[in-house]
């Protein structure tokens, strides 16, 4: 079968596309309702140009395929400049290795830039350093956390 993918902004009826079973593929997603969905959709939706979800459909099974978010923050320095912050990238794991993660960071870098952005930065392991690599990103510092319980 011949697979078609478009690349877009989460829409409410991702849901159903299989959204959070694709970031379960991440990390821990919880049981999200229809209901919840819903309202934490809106919630970002009301951060407009400011918060950024795109995802891929594959066309002819309608699922979503990758997905990558992306914020802005708005700082003081350098101007009051601008820093895009990406987070939540995955690949269904019967799509990778097609440029699909490259075609999403590529298009929330190009979000950031279209922002005014002079920088974006992102977390990630050691094992995906080459990937980003490739996606023109280079390591600068390291990364600290603190969870919460
Ligand atoms: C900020 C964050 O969200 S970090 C979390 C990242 N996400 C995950 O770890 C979730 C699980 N992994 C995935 O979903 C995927 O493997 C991803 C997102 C890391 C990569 O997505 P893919 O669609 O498979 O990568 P894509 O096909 O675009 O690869 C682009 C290039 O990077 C290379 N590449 C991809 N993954 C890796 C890797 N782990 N190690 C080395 N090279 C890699 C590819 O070979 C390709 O090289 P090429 O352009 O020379 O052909």
């Amino acid at each position: 079968m011949t697979e078609t993918f478009k690349i877009r902004r989460l829409e409410i009826s991702d849901k159903r596309k299989g959204f959070i079973e694709l970031l379960g593929q991440l990390t821990v997603t919880g049981s999200v309702t229809d209901e919840e969905f819903d309202q934490r959709f809106e919630e970002i939706r009301s951060y407009g140009e400011d918060h950024v979800i795109c995802v891929i459909e594959e066309e002819t099974s309608g699922k979503i395929a990758a997905t990558g978010s992306v914020m802005i923050e708005k700082k003081f320095l350098r101007n009051c400049g601008k820093v895009g912050h990406i987070e939540d990238v995955v690949v269904d794991s019967r799509f990778r290795g097609k440029q699909l993660g490259k075609k999403v960071v590529e298009f929330l870098t190009d979000h950031c830039k279209s922002m005014g952005c002079y920088k974006v930065i992102l977390d990630c392991s050691v094992e995906n350093k080459v990937f980003y690599e490739k996606c023109g990103m280079s390591n600068k510092s390291i990364q600290m956390s603190k969870y919460f319980d």
